[in-house]
């Protein structure tokens, strides 16, 4: 794992985001099998964090997150979530993936708050790099993504669900979801931001933002952070009937639509990777911040007791 993280860093150091040549359109690529063939099997592989099925027969696979108490996102998660993401691109079979959670009543409690607290330069950096990575592989993905947020998703949660085709939400109002980074003094980066932009419009997405909210599920579709809610025992008949529709067109048109879409703001990063890992580290590594960090986790381990 190491390793393969090791070789995933460089590559993306050298040369920003995954080429676009290596992610061309393909027409059905999973309705390449020959007709008449037997369905292959569900195809499985699972790592520590993330469990990882393909089932061949419809080209879909889902990523669940299994990363207890919280699936916070560590660097060994970012890490095995960009090396899953790199294996199913690769996969002509795979044409869509769905991202939901194993834990229950947690989608993602987004970065982990201790990869921000107390450590060096170097740790800032390779860690940022890491979150960055997730976000350009995530967002700039060729095949159709689905999140199905079946619980809570604060901050870097709320991240991946936006940086995903379509969101389906649990239809629990104890479940809330937003860019909350205000409320622990911190700032929602740029690349956060465009992401929000670009689902909610800017109107919804500054005043999110300047207050941190976190919005229950129904106020969540109210401003059109997610598509729908459905109720929880439904979530993964509707995610399969979603993601046929989404499946229904042909890829090429699909995914030059989506790069058209998204160009722009993924540009940006990969123009400013370095600069804005810079900004993180030394925004990180101030005392005020570190302060406003360490008030928050103490604040989350009280409301415990
Ligand atoms: C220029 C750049 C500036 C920097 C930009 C950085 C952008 C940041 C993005 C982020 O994602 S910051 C993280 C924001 N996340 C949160 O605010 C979520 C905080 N957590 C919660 O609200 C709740 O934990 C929950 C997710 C709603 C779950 O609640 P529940 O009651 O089920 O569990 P808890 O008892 O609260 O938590 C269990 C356990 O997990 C720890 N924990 C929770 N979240 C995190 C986290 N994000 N990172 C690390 N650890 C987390 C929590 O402290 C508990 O620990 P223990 O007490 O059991 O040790």
């Amino acid at each position: 794992m190491a390793a393969a993280a090791a070789t995933l860093a460089r590559r993306i150091t050298r040369s920003g985001v995954l080429p676009l040549c290596r992610r061309l359109p393909v027409w059905g690529r999973a309705a390449r099998r020959p007709p008449g063939l037997p369905l292959a099997p569900c195809r499985a592989f699972s790592n520590k964090k993330i469990q990882v099925d393909m089932n061949e027969s419809s080209g879909v696979a889902t990523m669940k997150f299994k990363s207890p108490p919280v699936n916070s996102l560590n660097l060994d998660f970012l890490t095995e979530f960009c090396i899953s993401l790199e294996k199913l691109e690769n996969d002509r079979a795979c044409r869509g993936i769905i991202i939901t959670s194993a834990i229950p009543k947690i989608f993602s409690s987004g970065l982990d708050i201790t990869e921000m607290c107390g450590k060096s330069t170097e740790h800032y950096t390779e860690f940022w790099r890491a979150v960055q990575e997730m976000w350009l592989r995530l967002y700039s993905s060729n095949m159709v993504t689905l999140a199905v947020v079946n619980g809570s998703s604060p901050a870097g949660g709320c991240l991946i669900a936006l940086s995903c085709d379509y969101r389906i939400m649990a239809d629990n109002p104890k479940y809330t979801i937003g860019l909350n980074e205000a409320q622990l003094g911190i700032v929602a980066p740029f690349w956060f931001k465009d992401t929000f932009v670009n689902v909610v419009g800017q109107r919804v997405a500054e005043r999110s933002l300047q207050l941190g909210s976190l919005y229950p599920a129904p106020e969540a579709l109210k401003f059109g952070i997610v598509d729908e809610l459905v109720p929880e025992e439904k979530l993964q008949e509707k995610a399969t009937a979603v993601m046929a529709q989404w499946l229904a067109l042909p890829d090429h048109a699909r995914q030059i639509t989506k790069s058209m879409m998204r160009k722009a703001v993924l540009d940006l990063l990969v123009a400013h990777r370095e600069e804005d890992i810079k900004n993180f580290t030394s925004f990180v590594s101030k005392e005020s911040i570190q302060k406003s960090l360490r008030m928050y986790m103490e604040m989350l381990k009280k409301k415990k007791s």
